[in-house]
């Protein structure tokens, strides 16, 4: 499967410029981090590619076909998790399932229901009415009905909000493993979810494209401009604080700057140093 977003731009009716001139080809199998500060205009890309909003401007091809004709098809091999998903309290979450399996017209639901439930770790939950689970519990029947009829195509908006780190851990090995044979696009806040498992990542602020490319290729961007302070950084240094740990010798912060100052010493960049220095050296343009 091949999406490819010509030239989108995203206004809102308030005015509101979500997404600039954006460009991409995302094509399958692969997985994709989305990354970017609140406001940045990732759950609006996502609701544009699911064609759940319409762009003001630019085109989506799905397969080389513009998604105005080819919504249908895209539907039948998407899997979408919003932010904001409706659950309907009252249903368990069996029904709720064979609810959105009919929904997406699945042939053997009852199968693929319990397929999902072992996957998201939800089958003790499975007679449990909605309106009774935990915000984790929730978080996963969102991710579970994504999964429903394995699609080709999976768009998750924050799939990991409110999982407890084990979760996490399950959740992104579980959508690595999708992502062998199909498109996976998650966005997220959280550097780890993206770290070890995305081929690709994808960072956007104020609605435009910042980087595209390799988790290593990001980080290579920071090399020099991450330090290790003896203590806090002193006044009149504009850096950004990414860790601090107390040690026996005091405190020691680690720091991403556009310019360090000489005496400091120099450390190889995470993914999470190079990302703040990416989106902070962009807060910072005038
Ligand atoms: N329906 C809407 N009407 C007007 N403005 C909107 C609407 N939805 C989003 N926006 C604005 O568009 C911009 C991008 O929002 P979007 O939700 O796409 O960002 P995001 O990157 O997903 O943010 P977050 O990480 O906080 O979820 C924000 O400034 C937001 O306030």
């Amino acid at each position: 499967m091949k999406l490819q977003m010509e030239h989108l731009t995203m206004t809102y009716p308030t005015g509101k410029k979500a997404l600039q001139d954006m460009s991409l080809t995302l094509s399958s199998p692969q997985m994709i981090g989305l990354l970017g500060p609140n406001g940045a205009g990732k759950s609006t890309l996502m609701k544009l590619l699911t064609a759940a909003l319409l762009p003001t401007q630019g085109s989506i091809f799905v397969d080389a076909r513009p998604l105005a004709k080819s919504e249908g098809a895209l539907k039948a091999q998407l899997g979408y998790l919003p932010q904001d998903f409706g659950l309907y309290e009252e249903l368990t979450v069996t029904q709720f399932l064979d609810y959105m399996a009919a929904l997406k017209g699945i042939r053997a639901p009852k199968a693929e229901i319990r397929r999902v439930l072992s996957d998201t770790n939800l089958t003790p939950q499975r007679r449990a009415r909605i309106r009774t689970l935990s915000g984790g519990q929730r978080q996963r029947v969102g991710i579970a009905q994504a999964l429903l009829g394995s699609p080709q195509l999976l768009i998750l908006d924050e799939p990991t909000v409110g999982l407890d780190p084990e979760e996490r851990i399950h959740f992104r090995n579980l959508f690595a493993q999708e992502a062998k044979d199909k498109l996976v696009l998650l966005s997220t806040h959280i550097i780890e979810d993206v770290q070890s498992v995305c081929d690709r990542l994808i960072v956007i602020h104020g609605g435009e494209l910042l980087f595209d490319g390799r988790p290593e290729q990001l980080v290579a961007r920071a090399q020099g401009h991450v330090g290790v302070f003896q203590g806090y950084p002193p006044q009149g240094i504009s850096c950004e604080v990414t860790a601090q740990v107390n040690t026996a010798g005091g405190i020691l912060c680690r720091a991403v700057a556009e310019k360090l100052p000489e005496t400091v010493q120099k450390v190889e960049p995470t993914l999470e140093d190079a990302y703040v220095y990416l989106v902070g050296k962009e807060g910072k343009r005038p």
